[in-house]
């Protein structure tokens, strides 16, 4: 198919669209800020570039689909984080959002601690040469070996999901001959306004134990008789993509009511708290996300404030950012293969990728932009949806979205804000090739997670 445009897909701002985008923006070729890395840009040629190299040269060198990550951006935002909550606070960056031990050696250059949730984490974590004292175990359902190693290699606290694992952490410490620093994790009762997969304080759901009806109260009064537990604090976490701050308050008011209790009840003054991750970021140019300033100030006043009147010391507060730290950091770009116009409805734009390196428009309807990234184009806006290669019909990256009409077959397409739980999630659906991370700094590019061959996929397959 030649450059040109596609007659039949609708071009208008009058046009209806599911998602945010209603109207075209005013300059297809723009990039909003709010959603790209901070060192992206274009070039005199309208080539998006990244720490001063070209998308077209990336994608000569690394392939398509794949992922670029802005290293100086991410050790901005770490260093922003740890800023934020200083010296008397902790700040763990969620590994889950996006793992590898080249991250892991930035988060310890930057002074982060770590937040894991599986053996696998674990391994990278430690495989990378993080201390054990900084990191944080996670998780609903750890298994024994799981715990057994988290404990046996020391780290700095596991966070206790059910009482199951409070006996079963107990137990595994005794037998070890250690005493585990622990924090339980509590499921405030907040309503976090955000998509109900993501969201975690509910009762309703599988993570924490509950703070009505007594549940967390009996939790701690348990784990403060067990000799392996050295209970440190509590720890909730509301859930993720979250922006307004009203959530947070109530579950720290919540927590710091439980700590109260645990003082009038047995004596104790338990020393942290943890409010875990959830703070959203812009995947959309309507998306207003708090800097990291602004959240440590106002957690700080909060806990500080409810402390002073229930007459506690301010426990040291940490908190798990992972998708506000590395989710703007990275885009995903593509090369366009297939443009179907659809009279009346929109363009459907295939790209050599999909589902199986972005889930998160199919499982969570999540909202992502797209921009034109080997060229500029001053063509009329088209409102297109940006879908995958995959036998799957849910397999959209990008629902509503404005390209130029001119655009065509080998033009590269970026989408912004892919650092998060894309990468983490993907998958190896219809026998797709997961892509390579390559981090961007300074003008030089390397690969930190390379891409999936044929090999590794037959390997695991043993006939
Ligand atoms: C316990 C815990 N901490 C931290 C996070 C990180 O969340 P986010 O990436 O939204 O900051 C999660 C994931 O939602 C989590 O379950
Ligand atoms: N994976 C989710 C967030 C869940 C985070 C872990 N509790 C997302 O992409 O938004």
């Amino acid at each position: 198919m030649s450059r040109s445009a596609h007659p039949a897909g609708p071009r208008h701002a009058d046009v209806m669209t599911e998602g945010h985008y209603t109207a075209p923006p005013a300059d297809l070729n723009a990039l909003d800020e709010k959603v790209w890395a901070r060192t992206v840009t274009r070039d005199e040629d309208g080539v998006i570039t990244v720490g001063g190299i070209g998308v077209t040269r990336l994608a000569e060198e690394f392939g398509t689909p794949a992922y670029f990550l802005d290293e100086s951006d991410f050790r901005a935002r770490c260093r922003a984080w740890a800023d934020a909550f200083g010296r008397d606070a902790d700040v763990f960056y969620a590994g889950k959002a996006f793992l590898s031990r080249a991250v892991v050696r930035w988060l310890q250059e930057e002074g982060l601690n770590l937040d894991v949730c599986s053996g696998g984490e674990l391994t990278c974590a430690l495989d990378a040469g993080m201390p054990a004292e900084r990191i944080a175990f996670h998780g609903n359902n750890k298994t024994v070996a799981e715990i057994e190693r988290a404990v046996a290699v020391g780290v700095g606290r596991i966070v206790l999901d059910s009482f199951q694992e409070i006996a079963r952490v107990a137990h595994i410490a005794q037998r070890l001959g250690k005493r585990q620093r622990v924090q339980i994790r509590v499921t405030v009762g907040v309503e976090a306004h955000t998509h109900e997969f993501i969201a975690t304080a509910h009762e309703d759901q599988k993570f924490g134990i509950a703070l009505a009806g007594g549940q967390a109260a009996e939790a701690v009064r348990r784990a403060l008789t067990l000799d392996g537990l050295e209970l440190i604090g509590i720890h909730s976490h509301i859930g993720s993509q979250i922006f307004d701050m009203a959530g947070f308050e109530v579950s720290a008011r919540r927590v710091v009511q439980l700590l109260a209790e645990v003082r009038d009840e047995h004596g104790v003054e338990l020393p942290e708290i943890d409010l875990g991750g959830g703070l959203g970021i812009a995947y959309t140019s309507e998306d207003d996300p708090r800097e990291p300033h602004e959240i440590a100030k106002a957690l700080g006043d909060i806990v500080t404030r409810e402390c002073e009147a229930a007459g506690l010391a301010t426990p040291r507060i940490s908190v798990e950012p992972g998708r506000a730290i590395v989710g703007p950091t990275a885009f995903t770009l593509y090369e366009v293969g297939t443009i179907k116009p659809l009279e009346g409805l929109r363009t459907y734009v295939s790209v050599d990728g999909g589902m199986s390196d972005n889930i998160r428009t199919a499982l969570y309807d999540a909202e992502y932009t797209v921009a034109l990234a080997s060229r500029t184009s001053d063509a009329e806006p088209m409102l297109a949806r940006v879908v995958g290669k995959h036998c799957e019909s849910g397999d959209i990256v990008v629902k509503d979205a404005f390209l130029p009409s001119d655009l065509a077959p080998g033009d590269l397409i970026a989408v912004p804000a892919t650092g998060a739980y894309c990468r983490s999630m993907a998958s190896n659906y219809n026998h797709a090739l997961r892509p390579p991370v390559v981090a961007v700094r300074d003008g030089q590019a390397r690969v930190i997670v390379r891409r999936e061959t044929e090999e590794d996929l037959l390997c695991l397959d043993v006939g």
